[in-house]
């Protein structure tokens, strides 16, 4: 399947922490495609499940980077100058809140952990993109992850909702700003998905079946779903895409009630 589409090109994927990861569904369609891959990975008790997945996949590249220390992604993009000298795209699949405000009400959130959140989740891909800029030709192109929960309250989804709704909105002013030099930058908004983010989350259970019964397909999408559409928006068959935020959710986000005469009701 598009067994060349990335041919030639090397890519930086950020956030992989095991295989029920998002960041490994394009990290496998991007190497499937041709790609030439570099990780990065938050911790060394992350380092030895990133490993055996990097190589699996033909890369000995894994970096340690805390997108909460600007020195630490200063290191990332050294080594990554060092190692290829350019760049032609990134994948951002981080965020991260205090899981005790990820319950309960939005109101109720603390100062402390909203601005935690805005760092890791939203800050970090602007970040991100300041030094990615200086290593990319034009056709480099920038994707992150984002929830419609950052669209319409999703019950307990709180600050993190705020934080994806400004992700969103950071990416169309990363657009404009990177769009003059030919890098294109992107979201995919993904439907819930069971990864190691996903843990933890009380009713995840309760949320993957609505979004199950709700959904147009009437299934819940897979790290593989959310590959194939970030390999098309990560390759040159989105040449005139940027700005973007694309829904991989099913088509959740396309209904509002459904038919009380449902077949399936
Ligand atoms: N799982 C879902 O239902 C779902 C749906 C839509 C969007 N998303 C988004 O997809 C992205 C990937 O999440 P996932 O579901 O694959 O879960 P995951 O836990 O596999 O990935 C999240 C990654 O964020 C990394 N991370 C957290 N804090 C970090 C920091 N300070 N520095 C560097 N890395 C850090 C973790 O190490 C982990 O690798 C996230 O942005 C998430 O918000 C997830
Ligand atoms: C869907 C959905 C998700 C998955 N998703 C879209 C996400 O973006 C994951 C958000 C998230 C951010 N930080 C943390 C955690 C999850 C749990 C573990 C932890 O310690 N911190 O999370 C929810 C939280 C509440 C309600 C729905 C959801």
């Amino acid at each position: 399947m598009s067994s060349q589409l990335m041919a030639g090109k090397r890519g930086l994927i950020m956030g992989l922490a095991n295989d029920k990861s998002i960041a490994w569904g394009i990290a496998k369609a991007c190497a499937e495609a041709g790609a030439e891959l570099a990780f990065s990975y938050q911790g060394d008790a992350l380092r030895k499940r990133v490993d055996p997945l990097a190589a699996q996949l033909g890369s000995d590249t894994v970096l340690p980077c805390d997108v909460g220390d600007e020195a630490s992604i200063d290191a990332l993009f050294a080594a990554i100058k060092e190692k290829w000298g350019a760049l032609d795209f990134v994948v951002h699949a981080i965020g991260f809140s205090d899981k005790n405000e990820l319950r309960g009400r939005y109101v109720d959130t603390s100062r402390a952990n909203f601005t935690m959140t805005m760092d890791i989740s939203v800050y970090s891909f602007t970040a991100v993109a300041k030094r990615a800029e200086k290593l990319m030709q034009p056709g480099g192109s920038m994707l992150t992850l984002t929830y419609y929960g950052a669209e319409q309250v999703m019950p307990h989804y709180n600050v993190m909702g705020v934080a994806k709704a400004a992700l969103e909105a950071s990416v169309k002013y990363l657009a404009e700003d990177l769009g003059k030099d030919g890098i294109r930058v992107n979201a995919i908004s993904a439907g819930p998905i069971k990864t190691l983010a996903a843990s933890g989350i009380g009713d995840f259970r309760y949320i993957m079946k609505w979004n199950e019964y709700n959904s147009p397909l009437r299934r819940n999408v897979t790290t593989d779903d959310v590959g194939k559409s970030a390999l098309y928006l990560l390759s040159d068959l989105a040449s005139g895409v940027t700005g973007e935020n694309l829904h991989v959710d099913a088509g959740y986000h396309v209904v509002g009630m459904k038919a009380v005469d449902a077949p399936d009701i």
